[in-house]
C-alpha cells in the first residue's frame, strides 16, 4: 500500500455478491425489466460469475474493490413471522401453496444491488470526521424491506472500527420515510479527500410538489433530510432535488437509472431532475473543490428516456483509477443500442469532460431484474486510515476473486425457476454456501441461521 502520509483518499466500490437464489419473480412494480422478465428461468451461477468478473477487472486496474455477501434466502424467519409453521420444509411447502408471492419475496437475491444497501457519507463531509452509514429501509417492497436488518449487521462486520465508522439504524419503515439508499445520492468533489457537495434526489416530496401518476416514487424528501441530519452534513454543502415525475413514470425507479456523478463530473439525462438548471446553479454557487464542476447533459433527442431505461446508460459506473483518469463502466446493453453507443463515444471523445475511456461488461443476469453496473456497487470514500480499518478479507484481489469463483462453482445452481424456491434442498445449499462464505470473508455470524 502507498505511503500512508501521502496516499490520497480513494473511492472504494463494494459490490454485492449475487446469492444462490437469484431469480426472476417480477416483484418490483415500476421497474420495467423486473416486470418484463418475470417467471423466466434464471442462472444464479452465471449471475454471480458476471458480478465477480466486474469486481476482478476493477481490482486489476488498481481500484479499491470490496465485496458484500448475499443474504440468507429463502428467509425462513420472514415466512414464520407471516404465519407459516412446522419444519423448514413444511414452511416452504405451505408458503408455495398458499402464498407464492410471499415465498418469492422471501427468496429474492435482491441484496446484490448494494447501491440500495445504505447511504454513505465520507468522513470529510461529516461533522465528526467519521464515515457515516444509514442502511436503507427499502420499505416500498417486501422483498427489499427484509434486507435492512441483515445489511445493518453486514456493514458493522465489514466496517467495524467505531473510531472510523458510524452506523445508524435504518429509518422507521413507513411510507413517509421511504429510503432506497445510495442509488438516490451523489457526491461531487475536487478530490475524494476534499469536502464535497452531497446531492440527494427524491421522488416524493412536499404535498404541493408534483408526483408520478403511474409508478411509485420510492425515495422521500423526509428520508433524505433525515439522513443528512444524522450524518452531520453541512447544510451549505447539501441539497435535496426532486426527480422529474414523468421519468419515474417511464421506469426510472431510482435516480441512478438517469444520472451518475463522480468526483467533479455529473452525467445526467436532461429530464432527470425537475429543475436541472437550478441544480447546476446551486452546485456552481456552493463549489469549493480543487477542480471545476463539469456537467455532461445528454439530450432527449440523442437518447430518449425509454432508451436510457432500456440500455442503463446512466447506470454506468464513473470511476477514477489511481492515475486520476476517468472511465465509464457500462453494461453490454449500452454497447448494443446504436444511439446510446454513439452518445458514449461522443462523451469519451469530447475533450471538455475528463471521461476518457469506456469498458463494457456482460451483466445480463442482473440487468434482467433492472440492476446495472452502478446498482451492483456501494461507494465508500476512505482515507488511508479508514481504508486500513476495513475488514481485510472483504477486499478483492486476484486470489480472493479466484476463491470466490470456486466457491460459486461449488455451491450454485445454473438454473432456477419459481417451482424450485420451495425445494428444501435449495435452502440447505444456500445455508451451506453462506456459512462457508462468512469464513472466507471473516465476517463472523451475520445470518439469522447462524445467530
Ligand atoms: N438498483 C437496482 C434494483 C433492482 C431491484 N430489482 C428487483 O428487486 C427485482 C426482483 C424481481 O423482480 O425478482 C429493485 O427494483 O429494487
Amino acid at each position: 500500500m502507498a505511503d500512508p502520509a501521502t496516499a490520497p483518499a480513494v473511492e472504494a466500490n463494494f459490490d454485492g455478491l449475487v446469492g444462490p437464489t437469484h431469480n426472476y419473480a417480477g416483484l418490483s412494480f415500476g421497474n420495467v425489466a423486473s416486470a418484463k422478465n418475470a417467471e423466466q428461468p434464471s442462472n444464479p451461477r452465471l449471475a454471480a460469475r458476471q458480478g465477480l468478473a466486474k469486481m476482478r477487472a476493477l481490482a486489476a486496474i488498481g481500484m479499491a474493490q470490496g465485496v458484500l455477501p448475499p443474504h440468507e434466502r429463502p428467509h425462513l424467519p420472514t415466512l414464520r413471522r407471516l404465519g407459516f409453521s412446522g419444519s423448514d420444509a413444511q414452511v416452504l411447502r405451505a408458503a408455495q401453496q398458499r402464498a407464492p408471492a410471499l415465498l418469492a419475496a422471501a427468496s429474492s437475491a435482491s441484496a446484490m444491488w448494494t447501491a440500495n444497501a445504505a447511504t454513505v457519507s465520507p468522513g470529510t463531509d461529516c461533522r465528526d470526521g467519521r464515515v457515516h452509514f444509514t442502511p436503507a429501509n427499502l420499505c416500498f417492497n417486501l422483498h427489499r424491506a427484509i434486507e435492512a436488518a441483515t445489511t445493518a449487521r453486514v456493514l458493522r462486520a465489514v466496517f467495524a472500527d467505531d473510531r472510523h465508522f458510524s452506523h445508524h439504524a435504518p429509518l422507521p419503515a413507513t411510507p413517509a420515510l421511504g429510503d432506497e439508499g445510495a442509488a438516490n445520492h451523489t457526491r461531487l468533489c475536487g478530490d475524494y479527500g476534499e469536502a464535497g457537495l452531497e446531492l440527494f434526489a427524491y421522488g416524493r416530496g412536499l404535498p404541493d410538489e408534483p408526483a408520478p401518476q403511474r409508478y411509485p416514487a420510492r425515495q422521500t424528501h423526509l428520508a433524505t433530510e433525515t439522513i443528512a441530519r444524522l450524518h452531520g452534513l453541512d447544510d451549505a454543502r447539501t441539497t435535496h432535488v426532486l426527480q422529474r415525475p414523468s421519468v419515474i413514470d417511464q421506469g426510472v425507479f431510482h435516480n441512478d437509472v438517469i444520472a451518475v456523478g463522480n468526483r467533479e463530473v455529473l452525467l445526467y439525462h436532461e429530464q432527470a431532475f425537475a429543475d436541472a438548471a437550478a441544480l447546476k446553479r446551486w452546485i456552481a454557487a456552493h463549489w469549493h473543490g480543487s477542480r471545476v464542476p463539469v456537467f455532461v447533459e445528454v439530450r432527449d433527442r440523442d437518447v430518449s428516456v425509454e432508451a436510457a431505461v432500456g440500455s442503463y446508460l446512466f447506470n454506468s459506473q464513473l470511476i477514477c483509477p489511481p492515475d486520476g483518469s476517468m472511465r465509464l463502466i457500462v453494461a453490454q446493453e449500452s454497447r448494443e443500442h446504436d444511439a446510446v453507443w454513439r452518445t458514449i463515444e461522443g462523451i469519451v471523445h469530447d475533450q471538455r469532460n475528463p471521461i476518457a475511456a469506456v469498458d463494457v461488461f456482460d451483466l445480463r443476469q442482473s440487468m434482467r431484474n433492472g440492476g446495472g453496473p452502478a446498482c451492483l456497487r456501494l461507494r465508500v470514500v476512505l482515507d488511508t486510515a479508514q481504508r486500513a480499518a476495513v475488514n481485510p478479507q472483504c477486499w478483492i484481489d486476484g486470489d480472493r476473486a479466484a476463491a470466490l469463483e470456486q466457491w460459486v462453482d461449488d455451491h450454485y445452481r445454473d438454473r432456477l425457476t419459481a417451482d424450485d424456491l420451495a425445494d428444501p434442498q435449495l435452502l440447505d445449499e444456500s445455508r451451506t454456501a453462506l456459512d462457508a462464505l462468512t469464513r472466507l470473508l471473516g465476517l463472523g455470524s451475520v445470518y439469522d441461521f447462524q445467530l
